[in-house]
C-alpha cells in the first residue's frame, strides 16, 4: 500500500520534480517536434492535475495510499508494480470510476470560461480491448468517430498513426491480440484529449508497436497533454514514476 513518485533523475520531492520538469519540459517538446519535422497544433485546453495524499479502496479494503503530485502541461507519469498492487485502481480512480477513499484529487480543465467537462478532456484506456468483433478494425473506429464527434476524415490518419492500414478493412475477430490493441490506441487519435490514462497500452503489442506508443505519447506530450500510463515497458525519458507496492 505504500507508494512513492520520484523523476528518473531520482528527485523524490514534489518541489524538487517541479523544478526538473522546467528545464525538462521545453528540451523534450523541441526535440519531438524537430524529429516530426512538423508543427503540431497545442490541446486548447490548459491541464492540471494535483493529488494529496490519494488513496482507493476495492470491495471495502485499502489497495493505494498516499499518493501526491502536481501536473503540469506535457507533464507524464509512469505508474510501477506488481500484479494486484493497484495500477489499474488508481488509472480508475483517476477516472472518476471508482470513488476516492482518502485524501483530494484536483484538476484543471481549462480557464473559468471556456473548461471543458471533465468526461470530454479525458481519454481512458483499460486493460480489455474495445473492438467489436464483427465489425471491421475501420468500422470499431467510425463508431468510435462517432462517439468522440471526430470527423471521418481523422480515422485514416488515426489507423496510420498506429501502423494498422494492411488489417484495417479485415474483422476484428481476425485480428491477433496486438493488433486489436493498436485499434485500441488509435482511439486516443481520434479521441483528441488533453489527458491520457492508459492501461497498459503496451501489452501483446511487438517492439515495433512499443515504438508507435513512445511516438505517439511524445506527440501528445509535447502539444500540452497529460499521461498517466500503467505499463512495465520503457518509453523514454522525461516521465516520472510512482511506484506501487503489494
Ligand atoms: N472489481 C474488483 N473488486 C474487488 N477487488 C478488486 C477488483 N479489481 C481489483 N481488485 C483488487 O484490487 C487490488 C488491486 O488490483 P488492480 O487490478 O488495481 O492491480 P494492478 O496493479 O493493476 O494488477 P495487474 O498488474 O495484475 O493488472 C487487487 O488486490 C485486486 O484483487
Amino acid at each position: 500500500m505504500r507508494s512513492f513518485v520520484s523523476s528518473q533523475t531520482g528527485i523524490s520531492c514534489a518541489h524538487c520534480r517541479a523544478a526538473v520538469a522546467c528545464w525538462a519540459k521545453p528540451v523534450l517538446m523541441l526535440e519531438v517536434l524537430c524529429s516530426l519535422g512538423t508543427l503540431m497544433e497545442p490541446y486548447a485546453q490548459q491541464i492540471g492535475f494535483e493529488a494529496e495524499n490519494a488513496g482507493c479502496d476495492r470491495a471495502g479494503e485499502p489497495v493505494v495510499r498516499g499518493v501526491s503530485f502536481s501536473f503540469s502541461p506535457g507533464d507524464a507519469l509512469q505508474l510501477f508494480g506488481p500484479n494486484g498492487s493497484g495500477k489499474s485502481s488508481l488509472l480508475s480512480m483517476f477516472a472518476g470510476l471508482i470513488p476516492l477513499a482518502e485524501g483530494a484529487l484536483r484538476w484543471h480543465l481549462g480557464d473559468e470560461q471556456s473548461a471543458t467537462p471533465f468526461e470530454q478532456s479525458v481519454f481512458f484506456l483499460g486493460h480489455d480491448a474495445s473492438v467489436k468483433p464483427s465489425l471491421t478494425a475501420r468500422e470499431n473506429l467510425s463508431f468510435w468517430a462517432a462517439c468522440y464527434g471526430a470527423g471521418k476524415e481523422r480515422i485514416d490518419a488515426a489507423i496510420d498513426s498506429v501502423k494498422a492500414m494492411t488489417f484495417a478493412d479485415l474483422r476484428a475477430s481476425r485480428l491477433s491480440a496486438g493488433q486489436r490493441r493498436r485499434i485500441d490506441l488509435a482511439r486516443a487519435v481520434l479521441a483528441d484529449r488533453p489527458v491520457w490514462l492508459l492501461d497498459e497500452p503496451a501489452a501483446a503489442i511487438d517492439s515495433d508497436g512499443v515504438e508507435v506508443i513512445r511516438n505517439m505519447i511524445a506527440e501528445h506530450r509535447a502539444r500540452g497533454g497529460l499521461a498517466i500510463i500503467a505499463t512495465h515497458d520503457h518509453l523514454g525519458s522525461g516521465y516520472q514514476r510512482l511506484e506501487l507496492g503489494r
